[in-house]
Parts: C-alpha cells; sequence; structure tokens
C-alpha cells in the first residue's frame, strides 16, 4: 500500500516514542526521582539533558514520563475504543438493546465529563488505574453513537440481508460483515483517544493532581513552571523545552497517522485471510425428499403490503405450481419488488396481511419461515448484483458462505467453480473482490450463487437487468435448463415481455399493486407478443 509522505512522517516519529518509551530506561542507570545530582545543571555527558531544581536528571524523567504516557495512552485507548466498538455495534445491530445501549451513551454525553475527570483524580489522589478507567469509560460514547449509526444503515444491505437470511450467527455476522466497514471508524477513535489520554495525563499532572509515585512529562513541567529559578537561569531550555517537544512530537505523530488507511486496511486483509466459518451455519441441510414436495410450491392468499398508510400491494392471490416459471411483469413501480421481496419474508411484518408459502413453509408465520432452509427450499436474486455481494470479500469466500449440501471445503470450491461455470465465468472469478467484476460478471455470479445449493424455489428480480443481450438469452436458457434439472420452481420479476412470453408457463401482470385480469391483462400480453416476435 501506498503511503503519503505524512503518514510516513508519523509512523517513523511515533516509532521513535514507541522505542524511546520502551528502550529509553535501559540507557540511564539513574532513578527519575533520584537526587544524586547538582541542582540546576546544563545538558552534559553525565546528565544528557541536565538537572532540575532539586538535581533530578531530566533524561531519565523525560524517558520514564514516556513510558508513563505511553501506558496510559494505550490503556485508556483500548478500553474506551472495545466500548465504542462492541457497544455501537450491538446497538446498531439488536433492536432490543438499541433503546438501553443509546439511552446510556445519550446519559453519558450530558454528564461533565471533564469535572467528573478531576473530581475522580482529586478523590483517589491521581491513581493511575483509576484515571485510566475513569478516563477509558467516560470516553466511549461520541464514536460509539457514530458506528451505530453506521451499523443501522449498513444492516439493511443486501449482503448483510442475505447472511441472516441463511442463519449466520449474531457474532459471526457482527465480526465479520459489519466491522471491517467501521474499521476506519474504530482507528480513528482509538488513534483519536489516545492522543486526548496522553494530552490529559500531562494537564491533571500539571494541575498536581497526577499520581505522585509516577514521572510524567505534565509533572515535569509542573515541576519546572513552579520554581522561580527556572526562569530566572537557562534552566528553562532544559526543564521546559524537553517535556513541552515530546508533548507536542507524540501529538503530531498521532495525527499523521490519524490520516492514515494502514491498519484498517491491514485489518480487513487479515480478516478476508482467514478462513470462512460458515461452517457455524446449519449443514443438514439435504434436498427433501421428492415425497415432502409440494404440488403447490407457491401459494399466495390475500396478500396486502401497506407501508405506513401507503398500500404497494392490493389483495392479491395466486399459486405457482411446482416445477414452473412464473413471471411477474408490469410496468416500473407497479410493486413487483415489493410481491418479491413480500415472498421470500423480507418486508417487516407489521406491513403485511394475508398468508404465504413456500415450499410448504409458512413466510410470516413464527416459527415456520425459520424452518425453511434459505438457498435451499428457496433461493432469491437481488435487482442490484453490487449490493447483493460483500464487497471486501472474494466471490469465492461468500460462494463457501451459502454452500450447504457440501461438507467440506474442497467440494464446495469444485461446486462453486462448476456453478460459475454454467453462467460462463472462470474459476479465477473465486479470488477476485466485487469490485473487480463488471456489472454483467456480478450478476452471472449472483445467479451461480443463487443456483448452487439446488434451490427448490428461485425468485429472481430483474436477473438479467445488467446483461447484454446475448448473455442475457444465455441466462434464461439456464435458467429454464436449472428449471427441469431439479425440479425448480422460478418466479421471475423482469421488464422483458418477449423473454417472459418466451419461457414462461404462467404470467402475473401487476399494475399499481394490482393483479391485473381479463381484457386489459390480454392487451398487456399481446403487446408483448408483438415485442416477442421481434425478440425470436
Ligand atoms: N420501503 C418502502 N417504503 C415505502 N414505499 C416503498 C418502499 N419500497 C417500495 N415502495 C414503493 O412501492 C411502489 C412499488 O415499488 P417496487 O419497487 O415494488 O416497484 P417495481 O414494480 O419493482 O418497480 P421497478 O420495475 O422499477 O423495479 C413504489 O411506489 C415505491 O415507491
Amino acid at each position: 500500500m501506498k503511503l503519503t509522505w505524512s503518514q510516513r512522517v508519523g509512523l517513523l516519529l511515533f516509532g521513535i516514542y514507541v522505542v524511546v518509551a520502551l528502550f529509553g530506561p535501559m540507557l540511564t542507570k539513574t532513578s527519575p526521582f533520584s537526587i544524586d545530582g547538582e541542582r540546576l545543571l546544563p545538558p552534559s555527558g553525565q546528565y544528557w539533558l541536565g538537572t532540575n531544581t532539586i538535581g533530578q536528571d531530566i533524561y531519565s524523567q523525560l524517558v520514564h514520563g514516556a513510558r508513563t504516557n505511553l501506558s496510559i495512552g494505550m490503556m485508556v485507548a483500548v478500553i474506551s475504543t472495545l466500548l465504542s466498538a462492541s457497544l455501537g455495534l450491538l446497538a446498531g445491530y439488536s433492536k432490543r438493546l438499541d433503546p438501553l445501549l443509546n439511552g446510556l451513551a445519550n446519559m453519558m454525553l450530558v454528564l461533565p465529563s471533564l469535572l467528573l475527570i478531576l473530581i475522580v483524580a482529586s478523590f483517589t489522589g491521581g491513581g493511575t488505574w483509576q484515571l485510566i478507567l475513569t478516563l477509558g469509560f467516560l470516553t466511549w460514547p461520541g464514536y460509539m453513537k457514530l458506528i451505530r449509526a453506521s451499523v443501522l444503515s449498513l444492516k439493511e444491505r443486501e449482503f448483510v440481508r442475505a447472511a441472516q437470511l441463511y442463519k449466520g450467527k449474531t457474532g459471526y455476522i457482527l465480526f465479520r460483515h459489519l466491522l471491517p466497514f467501521i474499521w476506519p471508524l474504530v482507528r480513528t477513535k482509538f488513534i483519536l483517544t489516545f492522543r486526548s489520554a496522553i494530552a490529559m495525563e500531562a494537564s491533571l499532572s500539571f494541575l498536581g493532581i497526577g499520581n505522585p509515585s509516577t514521572v510524567s512529562w505534565g509533572k515535569m513541567l509542573q515541576d519546572a513552571f513552579g520554581r522561580t529559578q527556572t526562569f530566572m537561569t537557562d534552566a528553562w531550555q532544559w526543564m521546559i523545552v524537553p517535556p513541552s517537544v515530546a508533548i507536542l512530537f507524540v501529538t503530531i505523530a498521532l495525527a499523521l497517522i490519524g490520516e492514515s488507511k494502514i491498519v484498517g486496511n491491514q485489518f480487513a486483509a487479515k480478516l478476508n485471510r482467514r478462513e470462512s466459518r460458515v461452517t457455524e451455519v446449519e449443514r443438514q441441510a439435504q434436498l427433501l425428499e421428492d415425497a415432502d414436495d409440494h404440488l403447490e410450491a407457491i401459494v399466495v392468499r390475500d396478500l396486502t403490503v401497506v407501508y405506513g398508510d401507503k398500500p404497494i400491494i392490493h389483495p392479491i392471490s395466486f399459486v405457482v405450481k411446482q416445477g414452473s416459471i412464473t413471471s411477474l411483469v408490469g410496468e416500473s413501480g407497479s410493486g413487483k419488488t415489493t410481491m418479491a421481496r413480500t415472498l421470500y419474508g423480507l418486508v417487516p411484518h407489521e406491513a403485511v396481511e394475508g398468508t404465504i408459502q413456500i415450499a410448504g413453509h409458512s413466510i410470516y408465520r413464527d416459527g415456520e419461515s425459520d424452518a425453511m432452509q434459505r438457498w435451499v427450499d428457496a433461493a432469491y436474486i437481488f435487482q442490484d448484483p453490487r449490493n447483493s455481494f460483500n464487497p471486501i470479500m472474494t466471490i469465492g469466500k461468500q460462494f463457501y458462505e451459502t454452500m450447504k449440501l457440501q461438507t467440506n471445503l474442497e467440494q464446495k470450491h469444485e461446486a462453486a467453480i462448476a456453478a460459475l461455470a454454467e453462467v460462463q465465468l472462470g474459476a479465477d472469478v473465486m479470488i477476485l473482490y466485487p469490485h473487480q467484476l463488471s456489472g454483467g460478471m456480478l450478476s452471472r455470479a449472483l445467479i451461480a450463487l443463487a443456483l448452487v445449493n439446488k434451490p427448490k424455489v428461485l425468485i429472481a428480480d430483474e436477473p438479467t437487468g445488467a446483461l447484454d443481450p446475448i448473455v442475457k438469452r444465455e441466462v434464461f436458457d439456464l435458467l429454464v435448463k436449472k428449471v427441469k434439472e431439479y425440479r425448480m420452481t422460478l418466479l421471475l420479476i423482469t421488464h422483458d415481455m418477449p423473454a417472459a412470453l418466451h419461457i414462461s408457463d404462467e404470467i402475473i401482470v401487476l399494475q399499481d399493486g394490482k393483479q391485473v385480469e381479463g381484457e386489459q391483462k390480454q392487451h398487456y400480453l399481446r403487446k408483448g407478443k408483438q415485442l416477442y416476435h421481434q425478440f425470436v
């Protein structure tokens, strides 16, 4: 990864600070507290940075102070960042925990943090651990709310919904699908908290309420400013300048690193290198025996969908026979996507009335839709392929996650390559990220992904929208072939009337959320047929 010069400088400065904090104290035999030198000695071979007004070695104090700052900054940043990230993820993801956690964050935000820190520091005599815990527990809410807001929006993305549908465990979804996206926020939070903890510790020590048994840069400055000799002699040059420059040095280093993407990207790459953990997903999935087959693959009775006060789907009933192809057509905005999403259980329960059965499972009846094996009993192709894939996972990993018929990685790999080959994609696609594929390639990869578990029912929302006419034709042929081969039921949402007429056993026409019947439907189909003759 290419770093800008400022990022390199930031890392270099911070590296120097860490080396000094870790190894600097080893280079001095003098204790930072011992008063064995003469007072106010200028820098020399013996006292590299001179001595202070009571004869203590300033170099020794500076390097021991670096250690104190590093450990306080690190501990506070770790505690505060862990709280922000974990509570933000949980609040954004869980509707149940959100009111509690968000309420707690709001309450903490209105607390006068500085006052509390001063009170705690005064009462505890500036104890280091008390300071770390106070700072750590008071500084998480701001970024927690930012992370929560990101997760609230991310969890509506198709790839997260898909992960939920195949019953990925909550921890897995949070860690694998959501954390990499909020990682830049986590990284920034860590660096900012590190920086402010160092500044806060220095300020408290400067005010005289730091830990008296440790040495720190703030305390060095307090000592220097508290003595008149500092300014009456040249001593300010070695008593005030070194700790001030050190604080400035670390603050600048952290500010420069804060602009770097190095940590986040390395982490995301690391996450992606990890083997897929979808073994958590239930595996008992085998295609149900033919005896369990239902002649009616999709049964819809008196279905309505209302968003707020706006009816989107008016009462509608229909049946899709097992092994058939039914196309859902209609003008833009007529409610096709809403219908498809409703059938697959992707619409909030409260918006839906009526009953839906898919492959024998009632959708929207508690417990029963959970029993449906997503991607095996029924699969869904979302309208927007780019949003359907997790952008920071390779296509191959996303195949492994979804595959339920194969038990080991080798079998999964072979089946994924075979499924990709059916849509004219090579095995090299497995190691590519979604952004490295064209829109058409992504559409085909999505179709392969939907077919890889040989689903009994496939609901496909505009699966060929991004394809050129030749590939489109090939994909329709593939879908027809798979319908026959797997005895699959296909509900196809499409604007492509010629194709719908060409491959469908049944066509449902929607207009303004209502099913069109009789002469109006015939008129719509006649128009489609005229196009169809141009198509074949
Ligand atoms: N989440 C939502 N909240 C409120 N209204 C919505 C929501 N989703 C869709 N709608 C409305 O439902 C109507 C039908 O939209 P839908 O996306 O189902 O149509 P469509 O037939 O699939 O259109 P297209 O062919 O352009 O994709 C539109 O008026 C749309 O504004």
